[in-house]
């Protein structure tokens, strides 16, 4: 579980509310420094703003996680292992799923617990994460195949992929291609994202044959051909901004999520399926989870704490002007008022780029 945690991140740990008017936020890593995956909404009086407060404000932050994979993988049997109350089906046959599940999990933090002492809030909120359970997809799907472009804008919504790769052998289990065989079924997973991808940029690179501004296009189409993610497409800022707006399925970070019988969990490391998707990871620079998708459902009755410790968020924020301080300056010096007594806080601008363990004081008028 803690493995799983450590890959997946989190962009905001979550944030407390003091009685005064602020709110302190704290971070935590993130691994996906492109796209704007934050969204804080209060909600009040029916409508919503950013950065907002009043006694009745409802505060939600959530990226958005989507699973995907094979069909009968394991997809929604994790999905109901993570997801509290997660009612999705799951069974014995390829393309159970055809319309999402969603479910929105939160993300307990120690850390966001202390805080919320030595500032004595009034709310603590932790950060949350939106899942989804997404169709299984079949080589093919990028030209319709199975549940094709379907299920492909599914994957377009969310910020981050959690790729299921079936790793345990049980013969009454259907294997759509008829074997388990984890690099085979993770490449036509790839392939299928990278031709639509494909598609996407030419369709693009087509609208801008004028325009001298394609060269991120033109770079990115060269990987996809090469059979490379955009995402491994070393790009300036500028460059990426340029091609923001396409929402490129391969640009979305990775996380494999090895699914094992219950009997390898005391040593996943001796399932020969697991090192081939470690050894795809690392090759892709993503990470990689090893779980029993089955057995983690099983035990999905124990407290939220426990089950949920093992997925946190990835994201990026933009955040406002705000006064900074480490996290472990603030614990450190006992209080807000300590640590700006001991000329710990600083105060940043909106290029500042967050960092891990960063506490954030945002002010604002009520
Ligand atoms: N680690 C595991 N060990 C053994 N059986 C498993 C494991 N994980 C899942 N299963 C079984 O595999 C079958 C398929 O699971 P599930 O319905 O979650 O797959 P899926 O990927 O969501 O499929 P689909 O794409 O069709 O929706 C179920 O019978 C489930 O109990
Ligand atoms: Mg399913």
């Amino acid at each position: 579980m803690a493995t799983a945690s450590h890959a997946l991140g989190s962009a905001f740990a979550g944030f407390t509310r003091t009685p005064v008017a602020a709110a302190t936020a704290m971070t935590s890593h993130y691994q996906c420094g492109s796209s704007a995956l934050m969204r804080w909404h209060w909600s009040q009086g029916g409508r919503t703003r950013r950065f907002s407060s009043g006694r009745s404000a409802r505060i939600s932050m959530s990226l958005r996680a989507g699973i995907v994979g094979l069909p009968n993988v394991g997809k929604s049997t994790l999905f109901n292992a993570i997801v509290e109350n997660g009612k999705a089906q799951a069974a014995n046959f390829p393309f159970c799923t055809i319309n999402p599940n969603v479910g929105v999990v939160a993300i307990p933090d120690l850390r966001l617990h202390i805080l919320s002492k030595l500032s004595k809030s009034q709310q603590t909120v932790p950060t949350s994460i939106e899942l989804v359970d997404i169709a299984g997809l079949v080589k093919g799907a990028s030209k319709g195949e199975g549940l094709g472009n379907q299920f492909l804008s599914n994957i377009r919504e969310v910020d981050s992929i959690l790729q299921v790769v079936r790793c345990f052998e049980d013969d009454d289990i259907v294997h759509v291609n008829g074997k388990v065989d984890p690099k085979s079924d993770i490449d036509v997973i790839n392939l299928e994202l990278i031709f639509s991808d494909l598609e996407q940029i030419e369709k693009r690179i087509d609208k801008l044959k004028k325009s001298k501004t394609k060269d991120a296009q033109v770079k990115v189409k060269e990987a996809l051909m090469d059979g490379k993610p955009a995402r491994s497409v070393d790009l300036a800022d500028h460059e990426k901004e340029a091609i923001q707006h396409l929402c490129l399925l391969t640009m979305k970070p990775v996380i494999y999520v090895a699914n094992v019988t219950e009997s390898d969990l005391a040593d996943p490391d001796s399932n020969p399926h697991v090192k081939e998707v470690a050894k795809v990871a690392s090759d892709l620079q993503s990470g990689i989870v090893t779980i029993s998708a089955q057995v983690e459902a099983e035990l999905s009755e124990l407290p939220l704490e426990e089950r949920l410790e093992y997925l946190k968020s990835l994201g990026v924020t933009e955040s406002g002007l705000g006064n900074l301080v480490a996290y472990d300056d603030f614990v450190a010096a006992g209080s807000l008022g300590a640590a700006r007594e001991k000329g710990l806080l600083r105060l940043e601008g909106k290029d500042y780029i967050v960092q891990e363990g960063d506490v954030m004081l945002f002010r604002f008028n009520v």
